[in-house]
C-alpha cells in the first residue's frame, strides 16, 4: 500500500469514528430533551386543577381562589381541620341497636362525618322518590331588603323542600336520622331540603347561620346542619370548610353534621362552607337546618361563657371510656 493510501484509510477511519461520535451525541442530547419536555408537560398536567376546566361557571366571582383551590381533591389534597385525638377519628357507636360510623373531622366547631350512614337501600329509596316531585331552582336569602328569597349567582342548584312526613319514604328517613344521632333533637328541623347539582351547580361558601328571617324568635337559628349525599358527583362536589380547612368528598350514603353557632348562640365563623362545582356528573343531597330552640336539654351550657359547644354529645362520650374500644369489643373501621 501506498503512504498516500494508507493516509486516506487512516482520515477516513478518523471521519467515521468522529461522525459516529457526532450522531451519537446528538441522538443523546435529543433524548434528554425529548425527556426533559415530557417531564414538564407531565408535571403541569398533574398540578392542574381541574376547576380550571369550568374556569368562568356562573358565580364564580363568589368563590375566593384559595376556597376553590381546596376543591380540587383529584390529588387527594383533602384537608383536615383541628387535629381530634387519633381515637376519634374512625370508630363506631352503637345507639338504639343500631351501629354507627363516625369520623371527627373538626372540634370547634363541631363537624362529624358519618360514613355509610344511609344503606344503599335507603338511598336508592329516597333518589326513587325525589324522582316523584319536581325539583326546581334554589334560591337564597336577600342580604338587603326585605327578608325574601331571590336568584343568586352564588348558588346554582336544583332542589325542593319535603316535610319530615310527607309520605312513607320521609317518614322512615326521619326516624332513621333521628334513631342514630340523639345529639339533636330532628323534630326542630327545617323540612327536608334535597339538594341536586349538575355540572356548573355550586353554592359558594356562606353561613347557614340567618341573619334575619321571619320565625328567628320563635324557632331560634340554625343550629346545626344535618347533610347525608345521595349521589356524588364523577369529578368535583366536594363541601368545603375554609376557616378551619376541611374538605369533605362524599361518597353515596356518607352524611355530614356541624354546628353554626357559639355558645352565645351567635354565628360560628368556623362554620363556613361552601358546596364546590360539580365538573362531570351529578350531586344529590339532603339537608336538615336543625333550629336551636329544642335544643337545650341535649346540649347542656358549656360551664364557661367562653368554651364551645362540645362535641361530646354527637359521638356518644360513653364510648370514650379509659380502655376503650377493646372493652366494648367493635373494631376500628378502616
Ligand atoms: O351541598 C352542599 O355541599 C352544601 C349545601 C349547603 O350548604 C346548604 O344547603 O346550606
Ligand atoms: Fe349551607
Amino acid at each position: 500500500m501506498k503512504n498516500s493510501d494508507e493516509k486516506c484509510i487512516k482520515n477516513n477511519f478518523k471521519n467515521l469514528f468522529l461522525n459516529d461520535i457526532f450522531q451519537a451525541g446528538f441522538a443523546m442530547s435529543f433524548c434528554i430533551f425529548l425527556t426533559i419536555v415530557l417531564i414538564n408537560l407531565y408535571e403541569s398536567v398533574k398540578s392542574k386543577n381541574v376547576f380550571d376546566e369550568i374556569q368562568g361557571f356562573t358565580g364564580q366571582n363568589f368563590w375566593g381562589k384559595s376556597s376553590l383551590e381546596h376543591c380540587d381533591t383529584k390529588f387527594d389534597k383533602l384537608f383536615m381541620g383541628q387535629n381530634a385525638d387519633p381515637k376519634l377519628k374512625c370508630y363506631i357507636y352503637q345507639l338504639n341497636l343500631n351501629f354507627v360510623k363516625v369520623e371527627v373531622l373538626n372540634i370547634d366547631p363541631p363537624l362529624v362525618k358519618f360514613p355509610q350512614f344511609f344503606s344503599k337501600t335507603l338511598v336508592n329509596k329516597f333518589l326513587n322518590e325525589t324522582e316523584k316531585v319536581k325539583l326546581g331552582e334554589l334560591l337564597v336569602k336577600s342580604s338587603d331588603g326585605p327578608d325574601r328569597n331571590v336568584h343568586q349567582q352564588s348558588r346554582i342548584a336544583n332542589g325542593t323542600f319535603l316535610s319530615h312526613y310527607f309520605s312513607d319514604v320521609t317518614t322512615f328517613t326521619f326516624n332513621y336520622i333521628q334513631n342514630r344521632i340523639n345529639a339533636l333533637n330532628f323534630a326542630k328541623a327545617e323540612d327536608f331540603q334535597v339538594l341536586s347539582y349538575k355540572p356548573g351547580g355550586h353554592y359558594a361558601p356562606h353561613f347557614d347561620h340567618l341573619v334575619r328571617n321571619y320565625d328567628l324568635f320563635s324557632k331560634g337559628n340554625r343550629f346545626a346542619t344535618f347533610m347525608v349525599i345521595l349521589k356524588s358527583a364523577d369529578i368535583g362536589g366536594g363541601t368545603i370548610y375554609p376557616n378551619i380547612g376541611v374538605t369533605f368528598q362524599p361518597k353515596p350514603g356518607d352524611a355530614v353534621v356541624w354546628l353554626n353557632m357559639n355558645t352565645d348562640y351567635g354565628r360560628s365563623e368556623g362554620s363556613l362552607h361552601g358546596a364546590c362545582p360539580v365538573v362531570k356528573g351529578v350531586k344529590v343531597g339532603l339537608t336538615l337546618w336543625v333550629r336551636s330552640h329544642g335544643q337545650e336539654l341535649r346540649w347542656n351550657c358549656p360551664l364557661k361563657k367562653e368554651d364551645p359547644f362540645p362535641l361530646k354529645p354527637l359521638i356518644q362520650p360513653k364510648w370514650l371510656k379509659k380502655d376503650w374500644p377493646l372493652r366494648y369489643g367493635f373494631p376500628l373501621f378502616g
